[in-house]
């Protein structure tokens, strides 16, 4: 960038075709060779209010920051305006947002919390850069050429255990470096995990966080939790260094959420079963190396095996309305032998291994859910106050205002619920929180999703044709309205985890209950 400065009148006179100049923010850029490959067209660069102008509010409200970061743009700048100083600025890697209700409160200044304690934040701050500075340019350059996270992004992973973490505290994190050691394995607790689930969310790429573990955050535990000690030691250790990955396949086209309703079939042989079905939806399908697969068995019992890729195992890729990042798989099982080592609990006890591990999936489910309808609520925010019409910002309409009310109270309430419920885990065992907890986390999961779509449909809205177009201002809600679907879907319908929570709690009715 040049150090030259220009006044206001010098600036003035640059008002034509082949010498265009223009201030955005007290910079000086010469679009003089520029002005005929804008992608907004020539003309409104020739605006008498624009060229040789201070175009700063024409040019935020239809364009990102980020456009003036681009290295071809950012080498348009040829000086600053004499006397002026750069107001605007995008927020630094791993840094929080001032914009209000961006932040949940436990990271706003002035406010408290019960639950969050100095390591917590040390770790929220660690965690931000690094899905700020890895994550998000892999996330957004994979969610768009739909290829599976970079091996590098697994590989930085690794090194900081993250791998690791995500599945939460317990056993497994025994010894381990976490972050550099911002955090002791001991000390980790279902906040640190929370921080994770919230702040990968900001990536705002859907398909390719699911890619960048959702195979093994839920095909993973039943292995830790049921795996003979040999082959758990095994896959653990080649999955926490990011060099194999799980995908639980449970699903098929014949049953989703019926699990007693799975054709696929396992036959009992010497040493071990023979496998032959298909499963339909499995996250990270097409690159995951061990498939923790629900079976039928002959006795019209369910086990479960875990069965690695190799001959009979195929895996084809399915499209999605979120990218092929995620790795979204149909996969096909023909006749495929797996050691009896390899079956996780016992010969009929599948359901049981299933089951064990919903509360958490569905619990990490509408933690990253609320972290990304928190990251539209922001959105919303500045849009509002940077977009004029007629004459005044947007939020200058009563209509506006009373949908940022419905949006933050939803934010709020259900990030509410979701640290009220996260304390109860910290200080129950999983036995206890699957008695306690099975139907409040069904019902947080239900209300996570609820909230996030009618926010989807409000963010929409505010932003009109923007929030439909897949590039420029309204490029995140359109991704966010076109994948809030799958948290809906993922872990249990909204109607069925509904009806789980209410049967949960009229199980627990007392028989002398009246009004
Ligand atoms: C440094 C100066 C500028 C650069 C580098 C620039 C660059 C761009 C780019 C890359 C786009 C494509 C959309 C996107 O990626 O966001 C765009 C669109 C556009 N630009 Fe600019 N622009 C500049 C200044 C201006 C100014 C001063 C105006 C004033 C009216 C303007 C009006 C537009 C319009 C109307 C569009 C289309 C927006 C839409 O599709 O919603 N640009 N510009």
């Amino acid at each position: 960038m040049s150090s030259r400065e220009f006044t206001k009148e010098e600036i003035a006179k640059h008002t034509k075709e082949g010498d265009l100049w223009i201030i955005v923010d007290s910079k000086v850029f010469d679009l003089s060779k520029f002005a005929g490959m804008h992608p907004g067209g020539l003309s409104v660069l020739m605006d008498e209010d624009i060229a040789g102008q201070d175009a700063t509010d024409a040019f935020f409200s239809l364009h990102r920051f980020e456009v003036l970061l681009r290295p071809q743009y950012a080498r348009l700048q040829i000086g600053t305006v004499v006397g002026q100083k750069q107001q605007i600025f995008p927020r630094a890697a791993g840094q929080l947002s001032s914009v209000p209700y961006s932040e949940p409160t436990w990271l706003t200044p002035g406010y408290h919390s019960p639950y969050f304690k100095d390591h917590h934040r040390r770790f929220q701050t660690a965690f931000r850069k690094f899905v700020e500075e890895v994550l998000l340019p892999d996330g957004q350059a994979r969610e768009e050429d739909g290829k599976r996270p970079s091996q590098s992004v697994f590989d930085a992973m690794a090194k900081e255990n993250i791998i690791a973490m995500r599945l939460g505290p317990g056993p497994h994190l025994k010894g381990l470096e976490l972050m550099g050691g911002i955090v002791k394995p001991e000390e980790f607790d279902y906040f640190h995990e929370l921080i994770m689930g919230q702040e990968s969310s900001r990536v705002q790429a859907r398909g390719y966080t699911d890619g960048m573990g959702g195979g093994t955050y839920i095909g993973l535990p039943p292995i830790m939790n049921f795996g003979r000690p040999e082959l758990r030691e095994k896959i653990v250790s080649e999955v926490f260094a990011g060099k194999k990955f799980c995908a639980l396949a449970i699903t098929e086209a014949f049953a989703g959420s019926d699990v007693a309703g799975l054709k696929c079939f396992a036959k009992r042989v010497e040493d071990g079963w023979v496998v032959t079905g298909t499963k339909k939806w499995i996250t990270n399908a097409t690159f995951a190396d061990y498939f923790t697969t629900g079976c039928r068995t002959e006795d019209g019992g369910m086990v479960v095996l875990v069965i690695e890729r190799g001959p009979g195992v195929e895996t084809k890729q399915i499209k999605t309305s979120y990218s092929t990042a995620a790795g979204t798989g149909y996969v096909t099982f023909e006749n495929v032998f797996v050691p009896y080592e390899r079956t996780l609990g016992s010969d009929n006890g599948g359901l049981q291994v299933i089951l064990s591990n919903f509360n958490h999936e569905r619990w990490g489910m509408a933690t990253a859910s609320i972290g990304a309808q928190r990251y539209v609520v922001e959105e919303c925010l500045k849009w509002v106050s940077q977009r004029k019409v007629f004459g005044k910002p947007l939020h200058s309409q009563a209509v506006i205002r009373s949908k940022l009310a419905a949006m933050i109270s939803r934010v709020e309430s259900a990030q509410n619920w979701l640290e009220s419920i996260t304390y109860q885990m910290n200080h129950m065992s999983y036995k206890d929180q699957a008695n306690y907890l099975a139907g409040p986390i069904a019902l947080l999961k239900k209300y996570a999703t609820e909230t996030a779509q009618e926010t989807a449909r409000d963010a929409v809205q505010i932003f009109g044709g923007r929030g439909i177009t897949k590039s420029g201002m309204g490029k995140f809600i359109e991704h966010y309205h076109r994948t809030v679907p799958f948290d809906a879907v993922l872990g249990g319908a909204e109607d069925v985890l509904g009806d789980l929570g209410v049967r949960q709690a009229l199980r627990k009715m007392p028989k002398n209950a009246r009004l």
